[in-house]
């Protein structure tokens, strides 16, 4: 496949290395010193775009690809009050767009229990539920899209919680997601649940930001012949 990258920085030089040692080809790559080369690529020179770059830059990056007709997954954070818009266009475009606030199948999984986890300790109000999310200094947004994630598998069982808090534990009436920012933390996420007596928690812990890269080439394989909205539930029949 010719695989364009938008976004050129931790995540888009990881996929780079894997998509070619997969013999994939680079159609090009695009950061804030080339942007307005976007306009360059067409489904005539590239087969799919692979979006990581920023919460202010992604869709309008999304948005070329469908109105141009490049099939394009997005792992972008912190742009998703946007998100019914570009499925919007991918509709009108009968385009093909791929979502997902974490490409790693590990988390993933961890996704999957979380909701099943939730939904058995809904039953047991001793217990206060909170997330906790880590990441490098780097990082511009918060919560993250993966605690973000998190926070609605949780909800869905918790009618009770009227939505998540952004570091605010004074709101007893909302999920409060807890961000820290440590040096060289790839990304952590852990569900706690806690009463007087005891604490049950389910975490996931990213050793290296391949699992993100080989989900997103993976997704990027995936969709290059298909037409419409997906994400990683999908792909993967969780
Ligand atoms: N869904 C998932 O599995 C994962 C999602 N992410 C998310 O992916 C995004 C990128 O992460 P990461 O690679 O670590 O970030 P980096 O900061 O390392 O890289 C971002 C890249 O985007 C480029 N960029 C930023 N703004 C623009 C713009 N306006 N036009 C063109 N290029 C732009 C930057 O260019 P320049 O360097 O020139 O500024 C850089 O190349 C974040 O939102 C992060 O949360 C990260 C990991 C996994
Ligand atoms: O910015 C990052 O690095 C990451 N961002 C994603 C998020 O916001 O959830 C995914 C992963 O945790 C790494």
């Amino acid at each position: 496949m010719r695989i364009l990258l938008i976004g050129y920085g931790k995540m888009g030089k990881t996929i780079e290395q894997m998509a070619l040692a997969k013999g994939h080809q680079i159609a090009g790559t695009i950061d804030h010193t080339n942007a307005e080369t976007l306009q360059n690529y067409s489904p005539a020179n590239t087969d799919v775009a692979i979006e990581f770059t920023h919460p202010e830059a992604a869709f309008a990056n999304i948005s070329y690809c469908l109105t141009q007709g490049i099939p394009v997954v997005s792992g972008s954070t912190g742009w998703l009050d946007r998100y019914s818009e570009a499925v919007d266009l991918c509709q009108e475009n009968k385009g093909a767009f791929f979502y997902a606030s974490n490409y790693s199948v590990g988390v993933n999984l961890f996704f999957h229990f979380n909701e099943y986890i939730a939904s058995k300790m809904q039953a047991y109000r001793d217990y206060s539920v909170s997330i906790r999310e880590i990441h490098h200094l780097q990082k511009v947004d918060k919560p993250s899209g993966t605690g973000i994630t998190t926070a609605e598998g949780i909800l869905a069982s918790y009618p009770t919680l009227q939505g998540w808090a952004a570091d605010d534990n004074s709101n007893k009436s909302k999920l409060n997601i807890i961000s820290e920012r440590e040096p060289d933390v790839v990304g952590t996420h852990i569900v706690t649940y806690e009463s007087e007596v005891d604490k049950i928690e389910l975490g996931h812990i990213a050793h290296s930001r391949s699992g993100f890269a080989e989900g997103a080439l993976m997704a990027a394989e995936w969709l290059k012949d298909r037409q419409g909205v997906y994400g990683m539930k999908d792909m993967l029949n969780l």
